[in-house]
């Protein structure tokens, strides 16, 4: 099928009429706490699978189900607490009509204020025409843009043009813990009869031209806790006295990556596939350059100085970040404590052919050697506490295409096709447990500040990303089934 615009005009128009209320809708949402990484938030979480229930049930979907999925595993210091429900929901069921499943995720990271906020992170704040607030990119904006979708047709009195399917998670930002084993069992009950896949849940790579997105980074999250005194210590008192864990944290934590980024664990790098000369090419036609990277950033820390090398290293390479140190004095002031018990936590984003158990196993050696070194009194327990996969696909299929003519026709413009470096834990389950295609068609900007302070979704995105997502229905339904 070759690009031919449909008549989707007046779903254009009907979403422009509903702006206010899709604003709205992004502001409940919003003002939902639902940050899966703080365990005193989980019912805030809990809270907002049953604020999109009601939302699926208002807009007509049928056989919603909250899928319970148990206790939390360890590493967690409520061994009681329980992971927050996936929200499915369908909306059709033609045997004629194709079938897509979306996915995405209620949970955000964590914000405050004190972080360096210019707003309150869980109101969202229009200025001009950015919408700030947690989530609001990530990926409450996209999540909203399925119903919103939903609401534009039933208002038009438009049949949708494919079943949908929804598939909502609220532990995305914490490794989607439970969702592998829900999607295993529910391959052939709830999610039978599906042709694709797609995921609205990252960014454009810059600020002006749309993208669809092939590859993502994997992520293993470790931690390190070094036990010491048996409480809090005075340092005037105890300084100089005892082996503070702190001090053998800092030494280990250093010695994981360089100031270049040059990941310092041996063997890491032999994993990593060669760089083949076609791909290289690739790099040349995408739109990007250092000044969008050093203006998304808000700085010039930018590590490398050309876009190929900036693309490699987001796309291609493994990184190593270090997160924070729990346990730590991190307030404002002059506290001369001498914390007890300090966990340092760090993540590697992986990418092919990294293997992730051997990598764990790479890890976790160098830190035990490295701590064995410093002959320390104190205890440690270096421990990985989740883990997602990398994923890379071939974009030539009918959903990539489908997206293609939607962006065209919603954007004026071809999108490039890009990977992430970033991650979305489940992509390749789905891809592996359902034998389909996965489409990422992001929504927002690359300059939205997901997981950082201030993050925002433009109004135009928010709106034409909802008339793109629509455009991608329709013109996915025109093609034939596989089935
Ligand atoms: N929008 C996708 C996203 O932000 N994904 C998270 C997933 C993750 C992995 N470990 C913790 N969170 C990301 O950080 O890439
Ligand atoms: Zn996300
Ligand atoms: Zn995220």
């Amino acid at each position: 099928m070759s690009f031919n615009k449909l008549p989707l005009e007046p779903l254009y128009e009907k979403i422009e009429e509903l702006k206010p209320k899709f604003i709205e809708r992004l502001s409940k949402a919003v003002s939902i706490k639902s940050v899966s990484g703080d365990e005193s938030l989980r019912p805030n979480v809990v809270e907002m699978s049953a604020f999109l229930v009601n939302e699926l049930t208002n807009l007509g979907f049928e056989d919603i189900q909250l899928k319970d999925l148990g206790i939390q595993p360890p590493p967690v210091n409520d061994p009681e607490l329980r992971l927050p429900p996936i929200v499915l929901g369908r909306y059709g069921n033609d045997s004629k009509k194709k079938t897509v499943l979306v996915y995405g995720h209620y949970d955000v990271q964590p914000a405050s204020k004190e972080d360096g906020w210019s707003t309150e992170p869980f109101e969202l704040v229009q200025v001009e025409d950015i919408l700030y607030g947690r989530g609001s990119t990530d990926d409450k904006g996209p999540v909203m843009g399925w119903l919103n979708v939903i609401q534009a047709h039933r208002e038009l009195g438009w049949e949708l043009p494919v079943n949908l399917l929804v598939c909502f998670e609220g532990m995305e930002e914490s490794g989607s813990l439970g969702l592998d084993d829900l999607i295993a069992k529910e391959a052939k009950n709830y999610f039978k009869n599906v042709d694709t896949v797609c995921i609205s849940d990252n960014y454009w790579l810059g600020t002006t031209k749309p993208v669809l997105t092939y590859g993502l980074r994997g992520c293993n999250y470790y931690q390190i806790a070094i036990n010491g005194p048996g409480a809090d210590l005075h340092s005037g008192v105890f300084g100089g006295c005892v082996a503070e864990p702190m001090t053998d944290l800092i030494k280990i934590m250093s010695q994981l990556v360089d100031g270049k980024g040059k990941i310092l664990i041996p063997g890491v790098y032999d994993m990593v596939a060669p760089v083949t000369e076609e791909e290289n090419s690739l790099y040349d036609d995408i739109d990007f350059s250092v000044e969008e990277l050093n203006a998304a950033s808000g700085s010039n820390t930018a590590l490398h100085q050309t876009k190929q090398d900036i693309l490699k290293h987001r796309w291609r390479f493994p990184s190593l970040s270090l997160h924070g140190i729990e346990g730590a004095f991190s307030g404002g002031g002059a506290k001369t404590v001498i914390p007890a018990k300090v966990i340092g936590k760090f993540s590697i984003r992986t990418v092919p052919d990294i293997d992730s158990g051997k990598l764990d196993e790479l890890v976790i050696n160098y830190i035990n050697k490295l701590f064995k070194d410093l002959s320390s009194p104190n205890t440690i327990k270096a421990e990985l506490i989740h883990d997602g996969n990398y994923w890379v696909s071939n974009p030539f299929n009918d959903s990539f295409t489908a997206a293609l003519y939607a962006t065209q026709h919603v954007w004026n413009m071809k999108p490039d096709f890009t990977r992430e470096g970033g991650s979305i834990p489940i992509t390749l389950t789905f891809e592996q447990q359902l034998g389909t295609d996965v489409l990422l068609l992001p929504m927002g900007r690359g300059d939205d500040g997901a997981h950082s302070i201030n993050e925002k979704l433009n109004i135009p995105n928010y709106i034409n990303g909802c008339k793109t997502l629509g455009s991608y229905l329709h013109y996915y339904g025109k093609f034939e089934s596989n089935k």
